[in-house]
């Protein structure tokens, strides 16, 4: 993967085509988990930047390989021109995939989980690869999130799911993400979500927002 940038024109996805949303909150909050169910009611293509790095990172012949997992680690964000390609390339192929229903003529619908994390980040990504229509805030306290990482831990097989990375991803979370989601506040794009009840709770008031966007 190369990240050296292209000539086209920017951005290079039509924000009156393609839908992006971007789903943000602290770890564990359960973005992935809200994802997954909107994609299958809604054809939103689920694109998550965390799960993106990490099959980069396993890519035999990546050149990042050893920067992204150091970052995961860490909880650091990883250098945007790295997570941006691999967004850009992810909704090239998805879009040329499909060529029926919403997703005719070029058009696309992206729930893009986990990203922005930075404020560097959202400015490149809507400004070179597509302007994002809504910005979704799942927020709790750190102690739910902090026995949902535990829970997740069990079985997830992550590096970053143990209390040491956990204590570094809620100050990343703050420093970094927190102003990225005031930023989207500002901009009148950003919807709080207050993520603390059960699944199907959480999924009500998502889905109700996300019903609004598209009607
Ligand atoms: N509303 C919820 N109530 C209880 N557990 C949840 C809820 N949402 C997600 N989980 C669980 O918490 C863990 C973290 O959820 P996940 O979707 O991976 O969060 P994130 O992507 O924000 O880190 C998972 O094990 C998931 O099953
Ligand atoms: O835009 C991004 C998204 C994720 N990450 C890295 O990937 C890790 C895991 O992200 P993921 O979204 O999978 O974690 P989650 O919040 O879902 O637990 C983060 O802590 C960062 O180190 C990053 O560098 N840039
Ligand atoms: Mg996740």
């Amino acid at each position: 993967m190369s990240t050296k940038a292209d000539e086209s024109q920017h951005p290079k996805f039509n924000s009156r085509k393609v839908t992006v949303v971007y789903v943000l909150g602290g770890p564990g909050a359960g973005k992935g988990t809200q994802c997954t169910k909107i994609a299958k009611e809604f054809d939103f293509c689920h694109l998550s930047a965390g799960d993106l790095l990490r099959a980069e990172q396993n890519r035999e012949g990546s050149q990042y390989g050893d920067l992204i997992r150091t970052c995961i680690r860490e909880g650091t964000i990883v250098p945007m021109e790295v997570t941006i390609k691999l967004l850009e390339i992810a909704m090239s192929k998805e879009i040329e995939s499909r060529t029926s229903g919403n997703w005719s003529n070029g058009k696309g619908r992206f729930l893009i989980d986990g990203f922005p994390r930075k404020m560097d980040q959202a400015v490149a990504f809507d400004e070179t690869v597509c302007s994002a229509s809504l910005v979704i805030h799942f927020t709790t306290t750190e102690d739910v999130m902090l026995q949902r990482l535990k829970e997740r831990g069990k079985t997830s097989g992550r590096e970053d799911d143990n209390d040491e990375s956990i204590k570094k991803r809620f100050r990343t979370h703050i420093e970094q993400c927190m102003p990225v989601i005031q930023h989207y506040s500002k901009l009148g794009k950003l919807l709080e979500i207050d993520c603390s009840g059960s699944i199907d709770d959480v999924y009500e008031l998502t889905s109700e927002a996300i019903g609004r966007l598209l009607s």
